[in-house]
């Protein structure tokens, strides 16, 4: 195709001044524009060039419009398919317009200022396919990209996606990492992840809870003392800081530690330096910083438990773990996992959870996030026998009340446009009643338009023909919406 015409056109005709007559209709369109007396000169034409549009007679000697179309349609999908016929065979091209041979039709004699119109439809749509089929690639080779399992981690949802390339990208820096996201969401897990696939990953990973670990105690833990530095210091003690010498030290629960001593620790981030409890010797080490918090850094900051000045240094690089009710289906693969891990652990038989018990666990909102539902799991399975997991064994382990059950059961999660390797259409509401209520019932046009075209369909038992009478439209309109929202 020419770089600056609109697009491409291929008519197919057996008679010649019918050829000659429709490439003078369409000159002023600045289309490129091919013919070809016989359907096996369209396919060696369309075997050359790229083809927007194809126009076809319906009749012609050896190979007819039909199956040069149902060709054209298998062979090269993105070509929009026109059908010229002389005769009002209605029923043979509402066949080809349903079973996707055909777009639209023309019919002979064709009267120019429909067929420009139809023509200038025809580029608008071929340009609608082109976008959704470069969409669709792009989609797919990023499905295909999509990690299920990544590490420890299980599930495969587009923001735990955004969590593993995050791990991946910051694991060979030597770049400080603060985690966030809530209780049991899994941030020791993406600290372990960093640092099996850092250059560190031979040496040390030492986790230090700041939060278990009392006050008193933190300064020790991480420096280490020597002997009679405080009472019960009865000899010297390695702390923290040396164990993860060349490796990597993880402190979880920063905004728990003292502050005063945060004081200490910025300094040893800064100068990978510091000294014993009851020790004036200086001793240097190279470690990697991983942190992580449960709470809001910014909201740490404000009440004044976690120094501004070490955030930003143990801030290099950020990620953020979302709790595990904004997963998608995440929630039901980590179920699955600990179900057949707890059944081998503690010899059990159960070999799946029961639809009821699936619907609970994806709509529950699981504030513990993963390890709530891994604890939830691993009692369930000691608490009674298999074969299947079902919704009341798990409400029971969650000590849900019947109000509370009635509000998870009756909870519509949001549809999640890609599943499996399938793109799902969009759920639209099937009915008018259903789309005008209050404010939230305001709808897109495109929306109203198709809750009309089904209303009318299935009030018509399934007759597009008579349908399209009560809306008003042409089948051949109907049938081409209907197709469109099915691709
Ligand atoms: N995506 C996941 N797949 C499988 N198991 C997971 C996943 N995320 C977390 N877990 C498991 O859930 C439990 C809690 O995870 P982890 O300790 O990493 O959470 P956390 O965010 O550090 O929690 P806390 O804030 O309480 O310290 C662990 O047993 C961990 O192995």
């Amino acid at each position: 195709m020419n770089s600056d015409s609109k697009g491409s056109i291929l008519f197919v005709d057996d008679e010649i001044n019918i050829l000659d007559a429709l490439t003078r209709s369409v000159r002023g369109l600045n289309l490129e524009v091919h013919s070809a007396n016989s359907a096996k000169a369209g396919i060696a034409i369309l075997e050359q060039k790229d083809i927007d549009i194809v126009i076809s007679d319906k009749n012609m000697p050896g190979m007819g419009g039909n199956e040069f179309l149902q060709e054209v349609a298998r062979r090269w999908p993105e070509t929009v398919r026109i059908m010229l016929t002389a005769y009002t065979e209605l029923d043979a091209v509402m066949d080809a317009i349903n079973t996707g041979r055909v777009w639209s039709f023309m019919q002979k004699p064709w009267n120019n200022d429909e067929l420009i119109i139809t023509i200038q439809q025809a580029i608008n749509y071929s340009e609608i396919l082109a976008e959704r089929s470069l969409l669709r690639r792009t989609l797919e080779q990023w499905q295909s990209r999509r990690k299920h399992n990544f590490m420890n981690f299980i599930g495969q949802s587009t923001p735990m996606q955004f969590v593993y390339d995050s791990v991946e990208r910051c694991a060979q820096s030597h770049a400080s990492v603060f985690i966030t996201g809530p209780s049991g969401a899994g941030k020791e897990l993406v600290a372990d992840a960093i640092h099996k696939l850092s250059p560190r990953k031979n040496m040390t990973l030492v986790s230090l809870n700041c939060a278990a670990i009392p006050r008193e105690l933190m300064e020790s833990e991480i420096f280490g003392h020597v002997k009679g530095a405080f009472s019960g210091a009865a000899s010297n003690r390695e702390g923290a800081a040396q164990r993860a010498d060349k490796g990597t030290l993880f402190l979880d629960e920063i905004g728990e530690m003292d502050i005063t001593l945060q004081a200490k620790i910025l300094r040893f981030v800064q100068t990978g330096t510091f000294q014993k409890v009851g020790s004036n010797k200086v001793e240097k080490v190279d470690i990697r910083f991983l942190s992580a918090t449960n709470r809001e850094p910014y909201e740490a900051i404000e009440k004044g438990l976690l120094r501004e000045d070490l955030y930003y240094r143990l801030n290099v690089i950020s990620i953020n773990l979302p709790p595990l009710n904004e997963r998608e289906q995440d929630s039901i693969q980590i179920a699955h996992f600990f179900l057949q891990h707890f059944s081998e652990l503690e010899n059990k038989i159960f070999v799946g959870l029961s639809s009821d018990a699936q619907k609970l666990i994806q709509n529950y909102d699981w504030p513990g996030n993963v390890r709530q539902l891994e604890n939830t799991i691993h009692s369930a399975i000691v608490m009674s026998e298999g074969p299947l997991l079902t919704a009341k064994i798990i409400i029971r382990q969650l000590r849900l009340s019947d109000q509370k059950v009635h509000e998870i059961n009756n909870k519509k999660k949001p549809v999640h446009v890609m599943q499996g390797s399938a793109l799902n259409l969009p759920a639209v509401p099937h009915t008018l009643d259903e789309l005008f209520t209050g404010i939230e019932g305001v709808r897109s046009l495109a929306e109203v338009e198709r809750a009309a075209i089904e209303h009318a369909i299935a009030a018509c038992d399934d007759n597009v023909v008579k349908a399209a009478g009560l809306l008003e439209v042409s089948p051949s309109t109907l049938y081409r919406k209907v197709q469109q929202w099915q691709d």
